[in-house]
C-alpha cells in the first residue's frame, strides 16, 4: 500500500514511513493511493468476530508490505486487550432504532484510545526495529492528549510533548494528562486556543531545525494511522445491526473531521452507510459548509463540549481532496486561501454530490444540556456533552426511521461533570477504579505563551528524556 499527499507534491510513502511522517512535506495529509474495497460477502463473513480480529481484517490492506500479519495480529490483540468492556465498543439502545456506540471503554475514557493505544504499539514496534528515537508534538482540546500519553508512555524511543489550551479543557481531562509522570512526558498549557496549539504542531513539521535531526511524529489525526484505526468500529457497529445486508446511518460529534472521515472511508470500502451526520457545537464551520457551501473561519468559542472547540478542521482537507477528483494542486490552492484568512465554496455540483451522504447540525450549549436531560429522563443514561450533540443532530437530521441510526458515543460523561450538572442530572458519576484518586494526584505542567519559538525552545531543551536534544 502506498500513500500520497493531498497537495500532490510530496513523495509517496509506504505505511511505515507514513506512520512516522505526520504531515507531508508539502503541508498536505497522507491518504491511501487506492482504497481497498471489500465485497458484501466478505464483510458478512466477519459477523461475530472478536473486535481485534475484525480490526485485523479491516486494517490489513493498509499495513501490507510494512508489518507482517503475525506481528500485526499480536499488536491488535494487545491493543484491544486493555479495554474494560468485553465487547470493546458496545452498542446501547436508546430508542427503537437509535443506538449509541460506546467508544469510551478504553484507558482514558474517550474514542481516541481506539487509535492511540494502537499507534503507541505500532511506534514501539517500528522504532525498535529501526533503532531510532523520535519526538512527538501533539495538540489537544482535551482527549487526544491523555490518550496519546497513555498510548506512548512506555515507548522507549519516544519523547512526547502535548500542547493543550490553558484553562480550556475540563479538570478531569487536564489531570488525565498532567498526573502521568515520566522523563519522556511533557505537558504544556498554551495561553491560546486549540487552533493555536494545532497550528504550532503543523508549523513544527514545516521547519524541524529545532529538533537537531531528531524525527518529528504526529499523534493527531493528521497521522493516517489514527484514521485507519477509527474505520474499524463503523464495520463493528454495522455488523451488529444487520449490515452489510442492511444499511446503517451514523451521527458523529465532529471537530477535526477525523472520526467522521473514517466513516466516509468505511462506506467507500464497501460498508453500506446511508447517511453521515456532521454534529458540531457552536464552532460550526463544518456545519456551515455542509448546509451552505461556505468554508469560512470565525472566532473560536469555549463551549460545554470543549473537545470540539475547533475551527480549523484538519481532516476536512482529506474530503476536499476526494471532492476535487484527487487534484493536489486544487487543494493546495484552497488551503492557501484558507490559511491567509479567506473562505471558499466549492463547485456546486461537487457540493451537491457530497450532500447526498452528509447532513449536519450545529448544537449550542443550551440544546446540549436539554439533550442530556431528555435522554436521561427517557432512558436513565447519562450522555457526555459531545455524544449529546450527536444525539440531537441524529434526531433532527435523520432521513429514515427504518434505517438504524448509530450515534458515536465519543467520551464518558465523567470527564465533563460541569455539563452534566448544568443539564440538571442528579446522578453521581464515578471515576473508574484506575482513576479514582485522579482529583488528588500531583500535577506537572508548564504554562507557555502562545509563541511557537518558546514551544520549540522548550522541546529542544527537554526532547531527549528531559535533557537537551
Ligand atoms: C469527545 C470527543 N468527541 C468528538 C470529537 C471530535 O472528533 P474529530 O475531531 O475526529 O471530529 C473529539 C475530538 O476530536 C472528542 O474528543
Ligand atoms: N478533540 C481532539 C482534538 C484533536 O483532534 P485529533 O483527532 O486530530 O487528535 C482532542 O480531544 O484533543
Amino acid at each position: 500500500m502506498r500513500y500520497i499527499s493531498t497537495r500532490g507534491q510530496a513523495p509517496a510513502l509506504n505505511f511505515e514511513d507514513v506512520l512516522l511522517a505526520g504531515l507531508a512535506t508539502d503541508g498536505g495529509l497522507y491518504v491511501p493511493e487506492n482504497l481497498p474495497r471489500f465485497t458484501q460477502e466478505e464483510i458478512a463473513s466477519w459477523a461475530g468476530l472478536p473486535y481485534h480480529e475484525l480490526a485485523f481484517r479491516v486494517m490489513r490492506p493498509f499495513v501490507t508490505g510494512s508489518i507482517p500479519d503475525a506481528d500485526f495480529k499480536k499488536i491488535l490483540e494487545e491493543t484491544y486487550g486493555v479495554f474494560s468492556h468485553s465487547a470493546i465498543a458496545p452498542l446501547r439502545q436508546l430508542n427503537g432504532n437509535e443506538w449509541v456506540l460506546e467508544l469510551f471503554h478504553g484507558p482514558t475514557l474517550a474514542f481516541k484510545d481506539f487509535a492511540l493505544q494502537l499507534l503507541g504499539r505500532l511506534l514501539d514496534y517500528v522504532l525498535q526495529k529501526r533503532g531510532e528515537r523520535v519526538v512527538i508534538i501533539g495538540a489537544t482540546s482535551g482527549d487526544t492528549g491523555s490518550a496519546a500519553i497513555e498510548g506512548c508512555k512506555h515507548c522507549e524511543n519516544v519523547d512526547i510533548f502535548i500542547l493543550h489550551p490553558h484553562q480550556r479543557v475540563s479538570e478531569v481531562q487536564r489531570r488525565q494528562m498532567t498526573t502521568i509522570f515520566g522523563e519522556n512526558i511533557h505537558n504544556i498549557a498554551i495561553e491560546g486556543n486549540f487552533d493555536d496549539c494545532q497550528e504550532m504542531v503543523k508549523n513544527s513539521f514545516a521547519d524541524q531545525s529545532f529538533l537537531k535531526g531528531t524525527r518529528l511524529v504526529a499523534v493527531n489525526s493528521i497521522n493516517w494511522a489514527r484514521i485507519m484505526a477509527q474505520i474499524v468500529y463503523y464495520f463493528h457497529a454495522a455488523l451488529q445491526l444487520g449490515g452489510p445486508a442492511r444499511s446503517v446511518s451514523f451521527s458523529v460529534p465532529t471537530g477535526n473531521f477525523g472520526d467522521i472521515f473514517a466513516g466516509y472511508l468505511a462506506r467507500n470500502m464497501g460498508l453500506p452507510i446511508n447517511q453521515l451526520i456532521v454534529a458540531t457545537n457552536r464552532n460550526d464551520i463544518l456545519h456551515r459548509f455542509m448546509s451552505g457551501n461556505q468554508y469560512v473561519k470565525e472566532t473560536l468559542h469555549a463551549t460545554l463540549s470543549p473537545s470540539m472547540d475547533i475551527m480549523v478542521s484538519s481532516n476536512f482537507e482529506r474530503l476536499l481532496f476526494d471532492m476535487h477528483g484527487r487534484n493536489g494542486a486544487a487543494i493546495a490552492g484552497l488551503m492557501d486561501t484558507f490559511k491567509s484568512g479567506g473562505g471558499f465554496s466549492v463547485d456546486e455540483e461537487r457540493w451537491t454530490e457530497t450532500r447526498k451522504l452528509f447532513d449536519s447540525l450545529a448544537v449550542d450549549d443550551a440544546q446540549t444540556c436539554e439533550t442530556i436531560a431528555e435522554v436521561y429522563a427517557q432512558t436513565g443514561e447519562v450522555l457526555d456533552p459531545h455524544t449529546a450533540i450527536g444525539v440531537k443532530a441524529a434526531r433532527e437530521c435523520r432521513r429514515s426511521l427504518d434505517i438504524p441510526m448509530v450515534i458515536l458515543g465519543t467520551a464518558h460523561p465523567v470527564k465533563f461533570p460541569d455539563a452534566v450538572v448544568k443539564a440538571g442530572v442528579g446522578k453521581a458519576l464515578e471515576l473508574p477504579v484506575h482513576l479514582v484518586d485522579l482529583l488528588e494526584r500531583e500535577e506537572r505542567c508548564t504554562v507557555l505563551a502562545n509563541d511557537l519559538k518558546a514551544v520549540q525552545a522548550f522541546v529542544s531543551q527537554h526532547g531527549n528524556r528531559g535533557k537537551p536534544l
